[in-house]
């Protein structure tokens, strides 16, 4: 029997020679990559690739080795793409990119919306963002933020997408596939709650909570030590506080913020009552622009993926070969068809970057859809 040092020894000269044949075919790629650019084809061509593991599984000697060839092959025309995609995206074959660079956004003038009324949480994010001084208005919903963007009623809304204790805005996310409108920058609010209710009334009387279903979530401890009191959503937390007034009944409160409370004339019954300590919503500021700040240093996009096995894996290996940092991944229900999903991606990086350009281009060809959210 041979010793480990002549087998390995031999595994070194096979590797070797692995070796010099993946740089020959890596070379044959980039001519490929050059045909491709001077006639306008795509990279990926799945007949192609489906042929040739087809081909390679049946020249395999030995079965046991069927998966392991189909596998090697699958990651080496991947590989393969990749390469290519970068060459494109250095020709400046960038595919559909009509981001414009900006120095910085015009606010000066600008008309912001936010959902809900005033008091909402939404509205201080807005004034963290913009400041006090700029020219706002509210609208009932989300999605009537979204319209008023897209109409130019509104040049900017500002828009919760995700909250430290109870996570993604799952609406927020629906919409931003549905509208061509587009992220264009974020901020990060420190969300403290109350429970308020009419002056003179107290928190052990409280029947029956107000509050927006976040508002509710992010209590949910509070609420549950507290069974007497019934949770009733509302479109808004300063609409709960609205409503406590209007109802004039003192075994009502809401969950809101202390601005909220004192600008409807309502007693803070209880401070602090979100179950994390450190609770803050992220906003995003949404514009129908498809512009991006020249030192914006995330992405998010959204895509659909071939229903298969491993295609999620694939799309994910785009941004390692390219270096790029994942830093959020989310998924949601793609509406009328059942257990399919679209995955929303945050990573690190500017569109102008070669790394971005080539990742997005790879992804644009082998999802099924792909649509970039912003860049900010
Ligand atoms: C090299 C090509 O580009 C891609 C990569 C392939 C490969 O590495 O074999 C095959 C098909 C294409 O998806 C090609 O089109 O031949």
């Amino acid at each position: 029997m041979a010793s480990l040092e002549e087998l390995r020894g031999e595994l070194d000269r096979l590797d070797e020679q692995i070796i010099a044949l993946y740089e020959r075919r890596m070379e044959v790629c980039s001519c490929v990559a050059d045909y491709k650019i001077k006639n306008g084809r795509k990279v990926y061509d799945r007949q192609r690739e489906q042929e040739k593991l087809a081909k390679a599984a049946s020249q395999v000697e030995h079965e046991e080795n069927k998966k392991g060839v189909q596998e090697l092959f699958t990651l080496l025309m991947s590989l393969s793409r990749k390469l290519q995609y970068q060459k494109l995206s250095r020709c400046g074959t960038t595919g559909r990119l009509p981001f414009i660079e900006v120095d910085q956004l015009e606010v000066k003038k600008a008309r912001i919306v936010f959902q809900g009324v005033e008091g909402a949480y939404s509205e201080a994010a807005l004034k963290q963002y913009f400041g006090d001084a700029v020219n706002s208005y509210h609208v009932r919903t989300w999605k009537d933020a979204m319209d008023a963007i897209e109409d130019g009623a509104a040049d900017f809304a500002v828009l919760p997408i995700e909250n430290s204790s109870a996570g993604a805005v799952s609406e927020v996310y629906d919409l931003l596939v549905e509208y061509e409108n587009y992220i264009v920058g974020e901020t990060v609010l420190p969300v403290n709650h109350v429970l308020a209710g009419l002056p003179g009334s107290g928190e052990e009387e409280i029947t029956r909570v107000y509050s927006h279903p976040q508002g509710l979530m992010q209590c949910e401890k509070y609420l549950y030590d507290h069974p007497a009191m019934e949770k009733v959503s509302v479109p808004n937390t300063a609409v709960a506080a609205c409503k406590v007034v209007e109802e004039q009944d003192k075994s009502h409160a809401a969950i809101c913020s202390a601005y909220a409370a004192s600008l409807n004339g309502l007693e803070v019954l209880r401070e602090q009552i979100n179950d994390s300590r450190h609770n803050s919503t992220r906003f995003i500021i949404v514009t129908n622009q498809k512009i991006f700040l020249k030192n914006a240093d995330k992405i998010s996009i959204c895509f659909e993926l071939p229903h298969k096995s491993g295609s999620l894996y694939q799309m994910l290996s785009h941004f390692i070969f390219n270096n790029l940092n994942l830093t959020k991944i989310e998924s949601r229900p793609i509406e009328d068809r059942p257990w399919e999903y679209r995955f929303f991606v945050d990573f690190e990086g500017n569109l102008a970057d070669g790394g971005v350009k080539s990742a997005i281009r790879g992804l644009r060809e082998e999802t099924t859809s792909m649509k970039i959210l912003g860049n900010y």
